[in-house]
């Protein structure tokens, strides 16, 4: 028989939590949404936005009767975050996240709480702000959200999950953490990494400028400059995570740079026009896709 979803509870309400937050008030307005934030400033925020049905000053009584938990905190902060709810977490609640990274954030969930049933997710959609009032509730609408159950997971509480997921808007895969973690990588994880390379080395050019950079900024480095300024905690934990996947991509990254290097020394022309025409060709299907560029208007638009 399918769960009945009640009460969620929402633990860290920045960017994705309150994102949550909103979606579920809007969409699921029989939904209580209860919630607790570590920070007494993003709380105070919180309240002032009417985030939550329920904001609590502490993690275990935010908790108390929701069906599914989301902690939506850094991923260095999900052991912290799930050890501190655990006191009040009802035995039948569904404990999930929204971390960027998956196999080491299911691992530290499981162990806190090796008697409740956990549910790992990531929605893959954001953008380079932070904080409560970055989120808005459209932000799910036509993502994707990836779920990474154990293989031994009960399958009324994926379904759970993943339909809560869908009524906020998203669409729903499931997989392995592990493989996850790869795809992610590469698809994420490296470019957020590449950008904050790229604006770093302008930065700190000796012959040009800052002034100049700012100034002369074409498309290219302005679009880098925005996935630079994403969340330094956020980010800095992504990595930290995502160790081994990451350097895996990056390795294979620095072997096709060195590629294009080459192709760039030696004037081979007909290298880099079939290189780019390669690349155009993936923008081209993403576009197909309907997945183009969502985050810089939603940056903008709140
Ligand atoms: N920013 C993005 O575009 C996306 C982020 N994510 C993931 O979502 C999670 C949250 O990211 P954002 O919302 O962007 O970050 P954020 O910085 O906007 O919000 C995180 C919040 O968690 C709170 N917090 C930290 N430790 C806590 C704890 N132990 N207990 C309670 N609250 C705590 C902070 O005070 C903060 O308000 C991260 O794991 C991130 O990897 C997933 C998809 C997209
Ligand atoms: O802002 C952007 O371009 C993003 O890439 C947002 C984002 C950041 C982290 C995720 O785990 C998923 C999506």
């Amino acid at each position: 028989m399918a769960r009945s979803v009640e009460r969620v509870a929402v633990i860290g309400l920045g960017l994705i939590g309150s994102s949550i937050a909103r979606a579920v008030k809007e969409r699921l307005p029989q939904v209580v949404v209860t919630g607790h934030d570590a920070s007494d400033a993003v709380r105070e925020i919180a309240r002032g936005l009417g985030l939550c049905d329920h904001l609590s000053d502490d993690p275990a009584s935010a908790v108390e009767n929701a069906d599914i938990i989301i902690l939506a905190v850094p991923v260095g902060g999900m052991a912290d975050a799930a050890q501190a709810i655990a006191p009040g977490l009802a035995p039948h609640a569904i404990i999930s996240d929204v971390g960027s990274s998956k196999a080491g954030v299911a691992a530290a969930l499981a162990k806190a709480l090796p008697d409740h049933i956990v549910i790992p997710a990531h929605p893959v959609a954001g953008t380079e702000n932070s904080g409560p009032a970055a989120g808005f509730s459209t932000l799910f609408d036509g993502r994707w959200c990836i779920l990474t159950p154990a293989a031994d997971a009960p399958a009324d509480a994926v379904e759970a999950v993943s339909s809560l997921w869908e009524a906020l808007g998203a669409k729903v895969d499931v997989m392995d953490a592990a493989h996850h973690d790869m795809v992610l990588a590469v698809t994420s994880h490296l470019p957020h990494l590449i950008a904050y390379t790229i604006v770093g080395t302008a930065s700190e050019l000796e012959e040009v400028t800052e002034s100049e950079v700012i100034k002369y900024s074409a498309g290219g480095f302005r679009d880098f400059t925005r996935i630079a300024a994403s969340d330094p905690v956020m980010w800095r934990d992504v990595f930290l995570a995502n160790k081994d996947a990451v350097l895996a991509t990056l390795q294979r990254f620095n072997e096709d740079l060195t590629v294009l290097q080459q192709a760039i020394r030696r004037g081979d022309a007909d290298k880099l026009e079939d290189w780019f025409t390669r690349t155009r060709a993936i923008r081209r299907s993403i576009i197909a896709e309907g997945q183009d560029d969502p985050a810089p208007d939603f940056g903008r638009k709140h």
